[in-house]
């Protein structure tokens, strides 16, 4: 718990909570995914296979009710605490659009908006590409004539409140399978140049795929020492979709539960650590497809929860903008963090993450000068 009384999220007076969207019906889904590929190099057969997932879903992905749960806990738990800011909603691919979001802050008067993402990981697309799009967002509205400024909390993978939860569902889905299963991490697979260029560079990059790595050893740590013996565990990959052509981090998930089966391993508790909620990569290629193949070579599967609603996740994200605003103030309030890399900055270096093909204004960057405040505000 934490103490109520010394929270503030000033000098912010709104908070948004931005993240990716998704289809609501049948006919959105060929235009959103055209959004979201949008000069992205993705094979037409990619397209159409991933419209078929959709169509399985009715059209409808699940993301943006679980964002809508997430905004009700989280106001929930801001009033808890005192902190009466508005808290708005916006997306890069689908209504409600950040930019509109945003525009619609500023005409109810707000300048400065806290955003968190619901995305846990360094790398361009769960980073860098969301400060794109607020720089995007606050550039099209200062040329309205509407001024306003962003900032944004740390990728918060290795944060309590995200990661406790994830060990106690990994531990759950082990439950659930013979003694000597295996813990499979899975994360969203990118290109191996985008992993190549995650983070800030130095030993601190590939950011990505060794957030990951470090998320799953603490979490393996937690389980084992839960169960009084280690256990055995890997980090794979999912939903890859670039061309063939084009290297992407391996393995993929299904050609891993076959690895295990030909290895003699009882069984698989897949654990979703890199997807902060059952999105369609989580109920179509890990629920559906992954759990396809593993009912066909005879794997016992298992399917580890995602944080979703978890109260100690929603207590950690309102801890996170409350620590973001400390920063602000010029404070230097306490950054918890588990496993070895420590916090990371708040305040993206320059060229973190950055897109080798384009370069594209990014918020929330050592670079970034808000058209509101002279000499930028951090
Ligand atoms: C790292 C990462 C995350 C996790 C971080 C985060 O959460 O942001 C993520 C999340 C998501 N990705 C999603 C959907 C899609 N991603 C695509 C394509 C791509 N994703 C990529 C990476 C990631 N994606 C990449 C490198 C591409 C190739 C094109 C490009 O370089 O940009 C495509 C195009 C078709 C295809 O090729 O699959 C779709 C439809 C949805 C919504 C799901 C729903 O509707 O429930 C969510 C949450
Ligand atoms: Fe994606």
């Amino acid at each position: 718990m934490s103490a109520a009384t010394n929270d503030s999220l000033d000098p912010y007076d709104s908070v948004l909570l931005l993240s990716f969207g998704g289809p609501e019906g049948p006919d959105d889904v060929l235009p959103f995914l055209r959004n979201v590929t949008a000069g992205r190099g993705i094979p037409d057969d990619r397209l159409a296979e991933v419209a078929e997932h959709y169509a399985l879903f009715d059209g409808r992905s699940p993301i943006n009710d679980q964002n809508r749960a997430l905004l009700a806990a989280l106001r929930t738990e801001l009033d808890g605490r005192g902190l009466d800011q508005p808290l708005l909603w916006g997306n890069r691919n689908w209504a409600p659009y950040v930019t509109d979001a945003l525009r619609e802050a500023h005409d109810a008067g707000h300048r400065r908006v806290l955003v968190v993402t619901t995305s846990a990981y360094s790398s361009y697309s769960s980073c860098r590409q969301y400060r794109e799009d607020l720089a995007g967002a606050v550039l099209t509205l200062a040329a309205e004539g509407r001024g306003l400024d962003v900032a944004k909390v740390r990728p918060y993978f290795n944060h309590p409140g995200f990661v406790e939860p994830n060990a106690e569902a990994a531990l759950q889905a082990l439950a659930q399978l013979p003694a000597g299963a295996h813990l499979v991490f899975v994360t969203h697979s990118v290109p191996d140049v985008m992993d190549e260029a995650s983070g800030p560079g130095g030993d601190l990059s590939p950011a990505y795929s060794e957030q990951h790595r470090d998320v799953a050893a603490v979490v393996a740590d937690a389980v084992g020492r839960e169960l009084g013996h280690a256990v055995p565990w890997e980090l794979v990959y999912c939903s890859r979709s670039g061309p063939p052509s084009q290297p992407w981090l391996e393995p993929d998930v299904g050609d891993h539960l076959r690895a295990l089966q030909a290895a003699g391993v009882p069984g698989a508790a897949v654990c979703p650590i890199g997807f902060v909620s059952d999105h369609l990569e989580v109920v179509y290629d890990l629920d559906t497809e992954a759990r396809e193949v593993a009912d066909e070579i005879g794997l016992p599967f298992a399917r580890a929860a995602t944080v979703g609603t978890d109260r100690r996740f929603v207590t950690g994200l309102v801890d996170l903008l409350v620590e973001r605003a400390a920063q602000a103030r010029g404070g230097e309030p306490e950054r918890p963090s588990l496993g070895s890399r420590g916090p990371t900055p708040s305040t993206c270096p320059v060229g973190c993450c950055q897109n080798l093909r384009a370069s594209r204004p990014a918020a929330c960057g050592e670079d970034w000068t808000s058209p509101l405040v002279a000499g930028g505000a951090r």
